[in-house]
């Protein structure tokens, strides 16, 4: 696997890939890889000729006082995975190439972005989709692969490249789970034993939800609330959202529409910020 770690060396290789007619598939990400990047990569690789990762904390996307100092990094672990999953080039840009002094340009969507995700965290959003258009301009994929656990992050960034027109395919891979039900995540090394236990009735809560469902509950109001009934026993969690929504929109949905709506939850786990979600 090859590493490029400067953006006019990233240019020149997509350049050439496109001379050469190949397919490139973009997986974009923010280090410290688990499983479930790793399956996003698998997943590239049956789409494309040639996989390119990108690993970048992304400054833009985290508000001030939220964790991005001292978010997981593991560059050598990182690069090791990305080859052993079948990536192609690891991009691996530094904050001042991507963000040199005077930086001004931002890249809003301005409604699918603002529920949910967007309340608790207003300028995350403009982040993450100033952050992919601008990896989408330097990589020039043919698709990219974004992961199911960041549902509101997939329906914004489907938006940014229909709206602004974007020659890219957006791929959304499964939620890949540990053991216990919880979704991968990067934040879940924060987690201490009993924390991890509580944040393990957020994927029994989903499942929960999907049972009353199959059982015929349609009212969005019953299953929040049996929701957030079962995430309230627990002394570790702090409910942040919990909504039935539109996959596409994100707007709230009264009436559950089986196959097209999406029960989606935000909790505090004490200090750590966990998402999570379930099609219904
Ligand atoms: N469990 C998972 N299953 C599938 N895709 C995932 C999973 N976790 C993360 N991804 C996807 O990997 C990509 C990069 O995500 P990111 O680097 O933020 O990892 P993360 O584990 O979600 O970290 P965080 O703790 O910041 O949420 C995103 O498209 C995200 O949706
Ligand atoms: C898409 C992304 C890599 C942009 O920084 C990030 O939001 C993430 O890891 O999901
Ligand atoms: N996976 C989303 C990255 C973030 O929480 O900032």
């Amino acid at each position: 696997m090859q590493t490029l770690d400067s953006v006019s060396a990233m240019q020149a290789l997509a350049g050439e890939l496109r001379a050469a007619g190949r397919t490139v598939a973009l997986v974009p990400t923010m280090g410290a890889l688990h499983e479930g990047h790793l399956d996003l990569i698998r997943l590239a690789a049956t789409r494309a000729d040639v996989v390119v990762v990108s690993i970048f904390v992304n400054p833009t996307q985290f508000g001030p006082n939220e964790d991005y100092t001292r978010y997981p990094r593991d560059l050598e672990g990182d690069l090791a995975k990305c080859a052993d999953a079948g990536a192609h080039h690891a991009f691996i840009p530094t904050k001042d190439a991507l963000y040199p002094p005077g930086y001004s340009t931002y890249v809003n969507e301005e409604s699918v972005a603002k529920p949910l995700e967007g309340v608790s965290r207003p300028a995350h959003f403009r982040g993450v989709t100033t952050i992919v258009t601008k990896l989408f301009n330097i990589v020039q994929p043919t698709c990219a692969i974004f992961g199911q656990k960041d549902a509101q992050q997939v329906a914004v960034i489907r938006k940014v490249v229909t709206d602004l027109h974007l020659p890219v395919e957006i791929v959304t891979a499964p939620t890949t789970r540990d053991d216990d039900g919880v979704a991968l995540s990067s934040r879940n090394a924060y987690l201490t034993p009993l924390q991890r236990t509580a944040a393990a009735a957020i994927p029994q809560t989903l499942e929960t939800v999907k049972s009353m469902v199959a059982k015929g509950e349609r009212r969005a109001e019953r299953l929040t609330a049996e929701a957030t009934h079962l995430l309230s026993q627990f002394r570790q969690i702090r409910i942040i959202y919990i909504a039935v929504v539109d996959p596409l929109t994100m707007q709230t949905q009264r009436e559950v529409v089986p196959g097209n709506s999406l029960l989606a939850v935000a909790v505090w786990v004490e200090e750590t910020r966990l998402i999570d979600n379930a099609l219904l």
